[in-house]
């Protein structure tokens, strides 16, 4: 049986992500907090109220008429 080698002590380490602030920043942890987030609401030319349209790439988000808005923003807000 033989020994494994024994580790070679690190003589050189660079610490690349560590040299200024920005790279710390950058590498950083992340935490994200409720208040980070923004609701995706919104706002396409036209009349009548209560008329929407579903973005396309965002199933379950609306665009909504201008008309329609004092109106969400009231639901919105108390929820
Ligand atoms: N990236 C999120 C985002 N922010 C605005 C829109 C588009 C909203 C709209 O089409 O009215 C999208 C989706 C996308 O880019 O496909």
């Amino acid at each position: 049986m033989s020994s494994s080698p024994s580790p070679q002590p690190i003589i050189h380490r660079p610490r690349r992500l560590r040299r200024t602030e920005t790279l710390r920043r950058m590498v950083r942890e992340n935490v994200l907090r409720v208040e980070d987030l923004i609701y995706p609401l919104f706002v396409m030319e036209g009349e009548g109220e209560g008329q929407r349209e579903e973005v396309p790439s965002m199933p379950g988000c609306y665009r909504y008429t201008l008309e329609t808005c004092p109106c969400l923003l009231e639901y919105y807000l108390s929820h």
